[in-house]
C-alpha cells in the first residue's frame, strides 16, 4: 500500500477509536430512501449517453484541486446533474483528500442523483456516520472481511461498491453480494495508472456473469481525461466511469461533465 493510504488508514482508524461505542451523528436517520443507481444506469445507456459519476474531490494524494466547503459542493454537484452525470461521488476522506462528511451532506440535500460516499471504510462505525445512496468498500483494503462489510452495508440501506484492482481481489469481490463492481485504473501501491486494468478485469466479470446468470455492473474508476480514454474503456465493458480529477482540473465542470457524457462509445 502507498505511504499516504497506510497514513490514512491509520488515522481513520485513531479517529474511529476516539468515536466510542455511540457514532450516530445527532439527528441523523438512517431509515432514509435510496436513490436508485442500477436504473439511473440503464436510463442513461437507454438515452445513448455514458454514464459518469462525477466524482468532487478536493484533493488526491500529493495534489491539490480546490478548497471545497459544502456550499462549492453542492454548487459543483449541481453542475454535474445539470450535465446529465448518472450519480456523483463526494470524497468524505478529510486528511489526504480533503473532503467531509458535511460536504456529502450538502450534496446530497441539493440534488437528485444517488451519491456515492468515497472514503476508506474499515470500521463497521463508519457506516453509521452519514446517509450516501452509495457506498464504496476496497476489496485490497479489506481482504477476507470484505463480504461482511457487503452484508453490512446492505443491511443498512446502502448499495456497495466494491472496488477492485486485480484478479485476486475480483475474485473475492465476485463472491460477495455487490452487484456494483469498480475497476480502479489506479495501483493503490504506487498510485500509477493503467487503463489496461479494466481492459484485463471487465471481460472476467463479464464470463461470471454468463456462466452465473448474473448481470454485475462495472465501473471504471480513474485515470480518464479525455472522450477517448471513456471510449476506450466503454468498449472494454465498463457500463459506466468513475471521474474526478480532469473535471476538478476544468474551469467548467459543467462543459467537462456533459462532455463525457456526450462521449457515447456504444453508438
Ligand atoms: O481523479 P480520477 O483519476 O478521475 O479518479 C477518480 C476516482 O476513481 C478516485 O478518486 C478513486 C478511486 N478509488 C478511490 C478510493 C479512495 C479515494 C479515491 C478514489
Amino acid at each position: 500500500m502507498h505511504a499516504s493510504i497506510l497514513h490514512i488508514l491509520n488515522t481513520t482508524k485513531t479517529r474511529i477509536q476516539a468515536l466510542g461505542p455511540q457514532t450516530c451523528r445527532e439527528g441523523l436517520d438512517m431509515g432514509f430512501e435510496k436513490r436508485d443507481f442500477i436504473s439511473a444506469v440503464a436510463d442513461a445507456k437507454a438515452d445513448g449517453k455514458v454514464p459518469v459519476i462525477a466524482e468532487v474531490k478536493p484533493a488526491s494524494p500529493g495534489r491539490a484541486f480546490r478548497d471545497i466547503l459544502p456550499g462549492t459542493a453542492a454548487e459543483l454537484a449541481w453542475e454535474m446533474e445539470e450535465a446529465g452525470a448518472v450519480a456523483v461521488s463526494v470524497l468524505t476522506e478529510p486528511l489526504v483528500f480533503r473532503g467531509s462528511l458535511e460536504n456529502l451532506d450538502s450534496v446530497r440535500n441539493t440534488v437528485c442523483l444517488p451519491v456515492l460516499r468515497k472514503d476508506f471504510i474499515i470500521d463497521r462505525k463508519q457506516l453509521d456516520e452519514v446517509q450516501s445512496d452509495l457506498v464504496l468498500l476496497i476489496a485490497g483494503i479489506l481482504g477476507e472481511e470484505l463480504g461482511v462489510f457487503v452484508e453490512l452495508a446492505i443491511e443498512k440501506g446502502f448499495e456497495p461498491l466494491v472496488e477492485v484492482h486485480n484478479k485476486q481481489e475480483l475474485d473475492l469481490a465476485l463472491k460477495t453480494a455487490a452487484r456494483v463492481i469498480g475497476i480502479n485504473n489506479r495501483d493503490l501501491e504506487t498510485l500509477k495508472i493503467d487503463l489496461g486494468t479494466t481492459e484485463e478485469l471487465a471481460p472476467i466479470i463479464r464470463e461470471c456473469d454468463l456462466d452465473h446468470g448474473t448481470r454485475h455492473l462495472i465501473i471504471s474508476e480513474s485515470g480518464m481525461n479525455s472522450v477517448l480514454d471513456v471510449r476506450r474503456v466503454i468498449q472494454a465493458g465498463a457500463d459506466a466511469v468513475l471521474i474526478g480529477s480532469a473535471l476538478m482540473e476544468s474551469n467548467s465542470v459543467f462543459d467537462k461533465t456533459k462532455e463525457f457524457v456526450q462521449s457515447a462509445g456504444w453508438r
